[in-house]
Order: C-alpha cells, then structure tokens, then sequence
C-alpha cells in the first residue's frame, strides 16, 4: 500500500496559493485541486453548478458551503488510492468538517502575506482562463505579453482582482479562516461524534503550518524542507475519514 499524503494549502487571495502548488505538484507529484478554478470552469461552461455559483464568484462572495462540499468531495471521493493536494477548500469551518467526515488530512500550509504585497499581486496578476495558469507582469511573466505560454491564447484579469474586490474577498477571508486554522493547528484528535458535542477549541488536529513573507522565493524552501520531512514520515494508509470511534 502506498503512502498516502493529503494536505492543504490556506492563504488570502494573492498569497501565493496556487504559485506554490504547482511547485508542490511538480516536487511531490500528487494530484492538485483549485476550487476556485473548478468554479470558475463551472461557470465558464455554464454547468448546474456553475449556474448556481456564478453570482457568488462575480460579487466576490463565499459559495455557500453545501454547493463548495458538492463540489469538491465526490472529486477526493474519486481520488482514493492518491495522494492530493486542495487549494481553495475547505474555506470554512463547515467545509472542513465536512472534508474530516471523508478523510483525514496529513498536513495544512497556510499564508500569511502582508495586505500591500497581497495588493500589488493581484493587481499584476494574469490567466489563462481554460487552463487556469496564472502570471504575474513582474514575476513571473507570460514569454509573449499577454498570451499564455502553452496555447498562444489571450490572458485575462479577473473581475474579482479588481482593489474594492480584494478588500471585500480579504474581509471574508479573515472572518472565515481563523476557525478553520483553529480547527488544525493544535494536537487533539477527536471522533466527528465527539467533536459534534465540543466547543470548536477541542476540534484541533496540530497539522497545521504558517509560513509568513513577501516572497514566495523565499518561503518555497521552508515548505519543501516540512514536506521532505512530512512525506519521508508519513505513515502507510489509505484515505480514511477521520472519526477514532
Ligand atoms: N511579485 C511577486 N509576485 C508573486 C509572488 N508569488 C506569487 N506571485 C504572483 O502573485 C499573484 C498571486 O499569486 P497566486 O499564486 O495566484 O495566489 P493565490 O490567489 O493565493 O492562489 C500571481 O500573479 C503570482 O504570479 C512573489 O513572490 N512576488
Ligand atoms: N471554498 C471556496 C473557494 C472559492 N470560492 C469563490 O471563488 C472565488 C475565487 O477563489 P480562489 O480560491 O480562486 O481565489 P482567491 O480568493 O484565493 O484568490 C472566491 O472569491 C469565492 O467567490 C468560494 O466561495 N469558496
């Protein structure tokens, strides 16, 4: 049986998130998963569910978390027998719980990027909207301005880049996450019926990490060391949900 290594990766907007996962996937090889790019699929093909969660996304609004959850588990319900990793989900505590119902999770990464770099970020940042690659006018620029480098076609900006955007999406990502980062980063470990029964404080699992900086550059080696460290410890198992009942 192989190692399994389930991790994810938390920040606000701009942070980084997706920069450092395709480095992940690339070092590690494990399958990534961007809610916000499924979403934006979703919408961009005009599925049920894109249909459902377009006004959301366009008004830089948090997808209620039944829709997020029926989006995201039956993909990692699919990828048993692989390791991933999720960029994107779960964003609220409801989210995580019910990521912890399907499987435990190995490892959170979370970004901590101060508001003026977050700013300058995502104002410079470009996509390739089929793809989802992402570039960024000064750090990591497309070869031709404006064009993706794989296909030739047209970048974008998202509507949801845009400054009053970000303020608004940063709000909510403040108010959101700090159940969630609760929720992983101290050592107890409790059945989902127990946990049901305590107050939030006793749901924490001590896995998560925080990296803090302004340049991805520099935090990148930090997290390559915890994920050397992590997978070449990580026990054999198999995707399991995460009660010890
Ligand atoms: N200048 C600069 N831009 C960066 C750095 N790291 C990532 N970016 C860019 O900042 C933008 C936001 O990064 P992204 O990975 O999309 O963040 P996410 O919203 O957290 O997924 C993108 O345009 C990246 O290319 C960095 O260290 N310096
Ligand atoms: N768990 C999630 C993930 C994304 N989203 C929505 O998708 C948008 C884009 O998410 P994203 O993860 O690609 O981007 P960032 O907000 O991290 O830059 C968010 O502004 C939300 O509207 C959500 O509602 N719930």
């Amino acid at each position: 049986m192989a190692k399994l290594f389930r991790t994810a990766i938390m920040g606000p907007p701009g942070s980084g998130k997706g920069t450092i996962s395709k480095r992940i996937a690339q070092n590690v090889g494990l399958q990534y998963l961007s809610s916000g790019h499924f979403l934006r699929e979703g919408i961009a093909a005009n599925t049920d569910a894109g249909v459902l969660v377009k006004g959301y996304v366009e008004r830089s609004m948090l997808v209620p978390d039944h829709l997020m959850s029926r989006l995201m588990l039956p993909r990692l319900e699919q990828l048993t027998g692989h390791s991933w990793l999720l960029d994107g989900f779960p964003r609220t505590i409801a989210q995580a719980k019910a990521l912890n119902d399907i499987c435990q999770m190995d490892l959170v990464i979370s970004l901590n990027i101060p508001f003026e770099t977050l700013r300058e970020r995502v104002s410079d940042r470009w996509i390739h909207p089929a793809s989802g690659r992402v570039y960024n006018m000064g750090f990591n620029p497309p070869q031709v301005q404006g064009r993706d480098d794989v296909t030739g076609e047209p970048l974008i900006q998202h509507a949801d880049d845009r400054p009053e955007a970000l303020q608004a999406r940063l709000r909510h990502y403040k108010d959101v996450a700090k159940p969630v980062m609760n929720l992983y980063k101290k050592s107890v470990l409790l059945s989902n019926a127990e946990a049901a029964s305590k107050p939030l404080g006793s749901l924490s699992q001590g896995i998560l990490y925080q990296f803090s900086g302004t340049d991805t550059d520099r935090i990148w080696p930090y997290i390559s060391s915890l994920l050397s460290t992590k997978i070449s410890t990580q026990p054999l198992d198999t995707c399991q949900p995460s009660a010890q009942a």
